[in-house]
């Protein structure tokens, strides 16, 4: 397939040089697109379907056989050889099971090691002579030690999470699922599956993935291109709203009040209160001829623009037109023929640009915003009745900044002022918008991410108890109404891929602090584990003792320790002569060992974990609460083992 695009000669097919290299362009893409990749096998599984689907299966009719994936794959005269893992023939492979058995009489799948095919299973759906089995494959891909960056999970989704992946375009999904429970590789795969299914659509419209940080970005971003989708953007919050230069930091209070959904009335009025209504008339010059426009009737163009919902830019430039239609009424009933040039010279008339100017003067988000923070009176007049004196007292800058350029914006602050850019034009809208950690946003930020995705839908990924922002939500019903998405289904995951047994049993202990009301994950890990809780009785020297060890065993391994903590442990693990990575640097087979501070664990993985001082890591959060949940994050990073090592004695929630 790849050499008959090389080989395609498009001198004869092209009027001009702009259509030739736009064909260009989209023959090289495809060329990039069918790139074959020496680890990846073009298929993983077989359906070998009772009667042709879509024939009548009472008229009995041949069975028919299907390879399925990562893409279609076709002969030299265009037969199908490989279907897509997301065309609806692909779906019993994922779904079809010994109780619904969806024609299917036999399902193959395939084990690949490296490049090279291995091993296959069969199950025979359809005959009752035999028992559902634990695909041991599928037990293979999930205990499979973990070197590198994230990988697609194409061959062995699981029905509860096909179900997610393949719902709908038009309507919004939230997954609440625990950790490891699979919520990110769903949220990318489910991207995958509506670029294919709505391709044309999506690729007028746009996808984007939303992540918590740039490693955890990096972490995943191999995984769409695998699947041949390479023309997803991903970005964090902080990216969508990156209008100011972000140079400071609030204090936990100022931040929550800051990113309280009030803010957005806050800004309303302070974006409105720009409009004065007119008090005299404008006086248009044309020739001879003098045309006013009487102070009453402007104010009727006002009121009547205020009341309409637009958009405070569009509605400052609907105006001149506006006041130039008057004009032109006037012309018409004295007898002149006007037409729309005479309309759109009088709208650009100086007399009706000051006029413009003085009643609905342009507003710059970032100027507004610093003034709101710098100016407590503006401040008042605005929040009145909205945020109490001490909010208001909270989120004003102790030192008002002299300029935009000058301030130290935080990065709550950024998303205000992207509000108040919405406020001003209206954002652009995607087609679909995954957001994963969703927990950790602030309504604020739920309403930036929601405008990018008003004409199109979400996918909101994330776990209650894993919020460790002040502002992190408490409900995804009220996530989902700042996001603008009420309508959204929410499913829950509860079956983890991840962390094993005996960890992920240690690790729930806090789930009653945390989060209560949530069920801790299941493991399907049959593999228990290794898990030790040690007392450290020489300081570092016990942690870099035991991150050797782990390195003795096959995989990654991660230390995971409070940010506090980082600068020390680096130089025990440097003087031990040992290499480490930082967070989402990709392992490889030479450097295993990464060194993550808490705060950036969320969303990653490693074969080993060595956890240091659990006390350190709650302290290390401005409320226990928060702690608690940022030590839940951590304790849920390992695949395979994990060690604990304290000094301090251990959160007394951690007991049993
Ligand atoms: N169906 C599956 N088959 C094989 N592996 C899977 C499957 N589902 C998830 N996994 C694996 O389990 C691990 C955890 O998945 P993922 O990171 O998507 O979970 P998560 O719910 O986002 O976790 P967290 O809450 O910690 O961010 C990954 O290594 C993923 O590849």
């Amino acid at each position: 397939m790849r050499e008959d695009v090389e080989s395609l000669d498009i001198a004869d097919v092209t009027a001009n040089w702009v259509n030739a290299a736009v064909l260009q362009r989209q023959i090289d893409d495809r060329i990039k697109a069918l790139a074959d990749l020496s680890h990846t096998p073009l298929f993983f599984g077989r359906l070998d379907y009772l009667h042709a689907p879509g024939a009548d299966e009472a008229e009995g009719g041949e069975g028919e056989r299907f390879y399925i994936g990562r893409r279609h794959v076709h002969d030299a005269v265009g037969d199908p050889m490989v279907i897509d893992w997301r065309a609806p023939v692909s779906q019993p492979f994922y779904r079809a099971s010994k109780k619904d058995p969806m024609d299917v009489g036999l399902r193959r799948r395939f084990g690949y090691t490296g490049g090279d095919l291995t091993a296959y299973e069969d199950e025979r759906l359809s005959d009752p002579a035999e028992a559902e089995v634990v695909s041991a494959l599928l037990q293979a891909e999930i205990e499979r030690p973990r070197v590198g960056p994230m990988r697609d999970i194409v061959a062995t989704i699981q029905p509860e999470q096909d179900e997610i992946v393949r719902s709908g375009l038009s309507g919004s999904v939230c997954v609440q699922g625990g950790p490891g429970t699979g919520k990110t590789a769903v949220g990318l795969h489910r991207v995958a599956y509506l670029l294919y299914a709505h391709r044309e659509r999506l690729a007028r419209t746009g996808t984007l993935v939303i992540g918590p940080n740039r490693s955890f970005l990096h972490y995943i971003e191999q995984v769409l291109p695998a699947l041949g989708e390479l023309e997803v953007k991903q970005a964090t919050v902080d990216d969508l709203v990156a209008h100011v230069e972000v140079r400071g930091v609030d204090s936990a209070d100022a931040a929550v009040i800051k990113g309280d959904a009030r803010m957005a009335e806050v800004l309303r009025r302070a974006v409105r209160s720009h409009i004065t209504p007119p008090t005299e008339s404008v006086v248009v010059v044309r020739g001879s001829r003098r045309w006013r426009v009487p102070g009453h009737e402007l104010e009727e163009i006002v009121r009547e623009l205020t009341a309409r919902d637009m958009r405070y830019g569009a509605a400052r430039e609907a105006l001149p037109q506006r006041i130039a239609h008057a004009v032109l009424v006037q012309m018409e009933r004295s007898g002149e023929a006007p037409d729309d040039r005479v309309q759109d010279a009088v709208a650009r008339n100086a007399a009706v640009k000051a006029a413009v100017k003085a009643i609905w003067p342009a507003v710059d988000p970032a100027k507004l915003v610093l003034r709101l923070l710098s100016d407590a009176d503006f401040l008042a007049e605005h929040a009145e009745g909205v945020l109490s004196e001490d909010e208001q007292k909270c989120v004003l800058w102790e030192r008002p900044a002299r300029s935009v350029r000058a301030a130290k914006w935080s990065s709550a602050d950024a998303v205000l002022i992207d509000e108040v850019t919405d406020l001003v034009a209206r954002t652009h809208s995607l087609g679909h918008v995954v957001l994963d950690e969703a927990q950790d946003l602030s309504p604020m930020q739920y309403r930036a991410v929601g405008r990018r995705c008003t004409t199109g839908s979400a996918t909101v990924l994330g776990d209650l108890a894993q919020g460790t922002t002040p502002w992190a939500t408490r409900s995804w019903a009220e996530a989902l109404r700042h996001l603008g998405k009420e309508e959204a289904v929410v499913e829950e995951l509860t079956v983890g891929f991840r962390v094993p047994r005996d960890v992920i049993a240690y690790a729930s202990r806090l789930l009653p602090h945390i989060a209560p009301g949530l069920a801790p994950v299941s493991s399907v890990r049959e593999n228990p584990g290794a898990f030790e809780v040690r007392e450290a009785s020489d300081g570092a020297r016990d942690v870099v003792a035991a991150c050797v060890e782990a390195l003795e065993r096959e995989g990654s391994v991660g230390l995971i320790a409070a940010d506090a903590r980082i600068p020390d442990l680096a130089s025990a693990l440097s003087d031990a002569g040992l290499t480490y990575l930082g967070p989402g640097e990709e392992t490889t087979a030479a450097t295993r060992l990464t060194l993550v501070p808490a705060s950036l664990a969320k969303g990653l993985e490693y074969d080993y974990v060595v956890l240091d001082e659990p006390a350190a890591v709650v302290d290390g959060e401005p409320d226990e609460r928060t702690g608690l949940r940022r030590l839940y994050v951590a304790l849920t990073r390992a695949v395979s083992g994990l060690v604990v090592i304290h000094a301090a004695p251990l959160p007394e929630q951690l007991g049993a």
